[in-house]
């Protein structure tokens, strides 16, 4: 076991994103997944309210809807977080304490998405998220970071690794650097935008085998 891997005994929570139909919620949802996530910042994934709402109303209580943000005003994040109806909130920014705290209500979860530094510890929960994503400078564009270098260092609790994940590198990355949960979306398209369902079934497999068999 290398020193960046964490022994924890709970399963690996993965979270598939960017989805954008009932086929695609129904296959991630078949697949196994733990979270589904809708893009509301600017992207060609993104989508509107009212699309979002009625696609998690397929989605079952045991798996969380997530709306995704990026550098939106307070005001929009909170609409469009009680237009959809989703449960949890991601935001991809460089919001502070206050404007988490502004969005904490009951029920919610908070995901605070951050990008990977070299030598830079990141702690779940500074800012008042229930949940750290680590991800790569260009949110949802797959492209992996460097998750193997010497210098990085995992965050403290609970966090999910992202950027650039697909059916043939999350496993190797899961072992090396422990996280806690994977959340993909470009490793999961047949062409930008456009989920596969075959490859959301074989990444939730591929990613729970290698979870099952390592030390994390
Ligand atoms: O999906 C987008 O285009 C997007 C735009 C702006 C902010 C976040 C976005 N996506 C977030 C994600 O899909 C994931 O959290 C993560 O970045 C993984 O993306 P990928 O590298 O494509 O697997």
């Amino acid at each position: 076991m290398t020193d960046t891997v964490r022994a924890v005994a709970e399963p690996l929570f993965v979270k598939i994103c960017g989805l954008r139909t009932h086929e695609d919620v129904a296959a991630a949802v078949a697949a196994g997944a733990d979270a589904v996530g809708f893009v509301f910042a600017e992207s060609p994934r993104r989508m509107e309210a009212s699309v979002a709402r009625e696609l998690a109303r397929a989605v079952p209580e045991h798996v969380l809807t997530v709306g995704v943000f990026r550098r939106q005003p307070l005001e929009d994040v909170r609409a469009l977080a009680e237009a959809s109806g989703v449960r949890a909130v991601q935001l991809h920014g460089d919001e502070g304490e206050e404007y988490y705290a502004a969005l904490r209500r009951p029920g919610r979860t908070l995901l605070r998405a951050v990008a990977a530094r070299e030598g830079r510890r990141e702690r779940c929960g500074g800012l008042g998220e229930d949940l750290l994503l680590l991800d790569a400078p260009a949110p949802g564009a797959g492209r992996p970071w460097d998750w193997s270098a010497p210098g990085f260092v995992p965050p403290e609790g609970r966090w999910l690794l992202a950027g650039g994940l697909t059916v043939g590198n999350v496993g190797e990355a899961v072992r090396a650097t422990g996280a806690w949960g994977v959340d993909v979306s470009s490793g999961v398209e047949r062409e930008r935008g456009v989920k596969d369902a075959e490859l959301i079934a074989s990444f939730v497999r591929a990613a729970r085998t290698v979870a099952q068999g390592s030390d994390r």
